[in-house]
């Protein structure tokens, strides 16, 4: 998955993130191109002496991580003492998440952690949030669920598989709807409508849960705290 920025930029900010992590650590580890990078930084980490558990947040980083070399538990074991994790939109420490499908553990694991770092490319930030709002439904749901958030203000679509006929299942067995709300004023009054609906089972507007956010450039790290 290859969005907005470049590798470089995602990087800078993954591998700047990552110096946080000390051994000892519980680390929830976030999905997406730049949260792949902190994981393979992790992983030489841990190759060179770091003692930590990583809780993963999809079957991608569970994978990335494996191959990284990352000890792995769940939550039944350990609760984070910080995760990283990527976005899809950024303003000021509100989020949009969910371009992969995977906010509905990202959200579990992001805000069980005692610190949740965001690292992005520049691409990712803007004055307001106007991206369309991933909405994990269950299966059954998703004409209600749409017909609700119609009644919103929002143009929902069900997300499609880029490569087979039919929608995008995410890992819980569940559809995506994408819902265009425009400019969204206030965030944390939408995240409350959306999280009422029954048949929702997550939804990627994250607000107040980003501790840090790291930002990749051409020449550096812009590292914010909110
Ligand atoms: O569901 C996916 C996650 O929320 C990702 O963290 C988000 O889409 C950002 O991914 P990327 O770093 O690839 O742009």
């Amino acid at each position: 998955m290859k969005r907005g920025g470049t590798d470089q930029q995602k990087r800078r900010a993954a591998e700047r993130a990552v110096t946080a992590v000390s051994s000892g650590m519980v680390v929830g580890l976030g999905t997406g191109s730049t949260a792949g990078f902190a994981i393979d930084k992790l992983g030489e980490r841990v190759d060179d002496g770091l003692e930590i558990t990583g809780i993963a947040t999809s079957y991608q980083s569970r994978q990335r991580a494996r191959e990284a070399g990352i000890p792995l538990v769940t939550l039944e074991d350990a609760t984070p003492d910080i995760a990283i994790d990527g976005a899809d939109q950024i303003a000021g420490t509100t989020l949009i998440k969910g371009g992969g499908a995977a906010h509905a553990r990202e959200k579990v694991v992001d805000s069980a952690a005692d610190r949740l770092l965001i690292v992005a490319d520049p691409t990712k930030e803007t004055e307001t949030l106007d991206h369309p709002v991933p909405v994990e439904v269950l299966p059954d749901a998703r004409p209600t669920v749409s017909r609700r958030l119609g009644d919103l203000g929002g143009e929902p679509t069900l997300r499609s598989a880029e490569r087979k006929d039919g929608p995008v299942v995410t890992d819980n067995g569940n559809l995506v709807v994408d819902c265009s709300f425009g400019e969204i004023e206030e965030p944390a009054a939408l995240a409350r409508q959306l999280s009422q609906l029954p048949g929702v089972v997550e939804h990627g507007l994250f607000v107040g849960l980003a501790d840090e956010i790291y930002i990749g450039t051409a020449d550096g790290v812009v590292h914010r705290t909110e």
